[in-house]
């Protein structure tokens, strides 16, 4: 099952200038819960510009487990026939979510109000993910989790037959687990309440409402209070999933550091709860145009025109906009080397628990590479180099993290020797065209390490 089960080294060398159009894939959290949402609704969902990559494929197969059927019509074009959470039966085997934390915690969302018993595991990186933020909340509805030391898959959660409504309060910003609680809570007679201090993306709650859901969103000093009725099942729905403002990450980064780049990426999120990386690299001094602001899939979106920024100046986040920007601190870190003074950013341990501890790897990786690190539990420190001053010159380990891999990827495009990876294989969980899209572009990528 695992995506990643033959190590694939690959090799980014000095490109020249980048240029053209970066078309990057379907946002794969809006992808995720469009095949759950429609599985929890009864009828056909039908769904475009679905992100094919290996997290996103492997939640459609747990669908089916569950008894949905998800067709492929066409490239991006899908079908979900849902049977609701009343009509779900319990899979007959081990729900395998492969490296997925998003597949996995929102699954267990929707069968924590049901009378089934499903067994959860994925590859070596989810094994190792902490699932008791999600199982101590789903526990109030009167779910019980069997799992091994530390709250780790495999994982065999047994669903309250008759649940209650929770009122929850988040004490980590996540997104998954609001969204988990809230698909819970459906199931549940009577109002469930997430409370989150700091609004993490909202897909989950502007995706329900389209599905049918009573959800409001109220904003108070305590934070956004989520109220959310319980309701038998969910209304299929035509959906559009925009494009992975998480992915035009690498393109918009790479063009960035590599010198005389300009490139046109179209449909990049403005979602305020996915936009801190452009508010950031704005603020370093990015070259940027945002064009033709518009909705698409529900989204706010705009068309960016990016290009070489040769003196962009480290800066201090503000610890509040890390979860806006959550997913895109390795590949901000890789343009914080390539720029003049240090980049702070604090509030950031929630990376050390993603698909690899985001900070350590990035920290050994871009050491390597000639650059200088300062970290801590919760901060990560870059000194930047300028453009063109990072040494590179080494190979760098991605502990089974596409975003590991594409970054360093990316710093080899920019930096004076080749930058290796050692195993570029997990890109395809969430970016299966990034060879193709980067080498389109003008970039020079290569199998195998240097
Ligand atoms: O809800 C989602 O789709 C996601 C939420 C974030 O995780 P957390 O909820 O753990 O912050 C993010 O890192 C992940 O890539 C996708
Ligand atoms: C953290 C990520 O995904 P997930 O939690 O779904 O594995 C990611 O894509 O960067």
């Amino acid at each position: 099952m695992s995506a990643h089960a033959t190590a694939q080294p690959m090799t980014a060398h000095k490109s020249g200038p980048l240029s053209g159009t970066a078309s990057v894939p379907g946002d794969k959290s809006i992808s995720h819960r469009a095949l759950v949402f429609g599985a929890m609704a009864v009828g056909e969902t039908k769904i475009t510009g679905l992100l094919e990559g290996q997290d996103v494929l492997d939640t459609a197969k747990a669908m089916r487990a569950f008894g949905a059927t998800v067709l492929q019509h066409g490239p991006g074009v899908w079908s979900v026939n849902g049977v609701g959470v009343g009509g779900f039966q319990e899979p007959a085997d081990v729900i395998d979510c492969g490296n997925s934390g998003t597949g996995v915690r929102l699954i267990m969302g929707t069968m924590a109000t049901t009378s089934m018993t499903v067994t959860f595991t994925g590859d070596a990186s989810l094994r190792k993910r902490p699932m008791g933020r999600v199982t101590d909340p789903l526990s109030l509805f009167g779910t019980q989790a069997y799992s091994r030391k530390g709250g780790r898959l495999p994982m065999t959660v047994v669903g309250a037959a008759n649940p209650v409504p929770v009122r929850y309060a988040l004490p980590v910003a996540s997104a998954q687990v609001k969204s988990a609680i809230l698909l819970a809570g459906l199931n549940a007679p009577g109002q469930t309440v997430v409370i989150e201090r700091e609004p993490t993306r909202d897909h989950s709650e502007r995706m329900l409402l389209g599905f049918g859901a009573q959800l409001s969103v109220e904003k108070t000093s305590e934070g956004n209070v989520i109220t959310l009725t319980g309701q038998p099942e969910l209304r299929p729905q035509t959906v559009a999933v925009p494009r992975d403002p998480s992915s035009a990450a690498f393109p918009v980064c790479a063009a960035l550091i590599v010198e005389g780049s300009d490139i046109f990426v179209p449909g990049v999120s403005q979602n305020l709860t996915r936009n801190g990386l452009y508010l950031t690299l704005v603020e370093m001094g990015a070259d940027i145009e945002f064009q033709n602001p518009r909705t698409e899939g529900g989204e706010p979106v705009a068309d960016l025109r990016v290009r070489f920024s040769d003196n962009m100046k480290g800066i201090e986040l503000p610890p509040e906009r890390a979860p806006s920007m959550i997913d895109e601190y390795p590949i901000l870190s890789v343009v914080a080397a390539c720029s003049n003074g240090k980049t702070v950013m604090r509030g950031v341990k929630e990376l050390r628990v993603k698909e690899s501890d985001r900070i350590d790897a990035m920290a050994r990786g871009l050491e390597a590479c000639g650059v200088r690190i300062e970290e801590d539990e919760d901060t990560l420190i870059v000194h930047g180099m300028g453009a063109g001053g990072v040494p590179g010159g080494a190979t760098c380990a991605t502990h089974i993290d596409h975003r590991i891999a594409m970054s360093f990827l990316v710093l080899g495009m920019a930096a004076k020797a080749p930058v290796s990876v050692d195993d570029a294989s997990p890109i395809v969980t969430s970016f299966p065209i990034f060879e193709g899209l980067m080498t389109g572009l003008g970039a020079t990528l290569r199998a195998g390490g240097q």
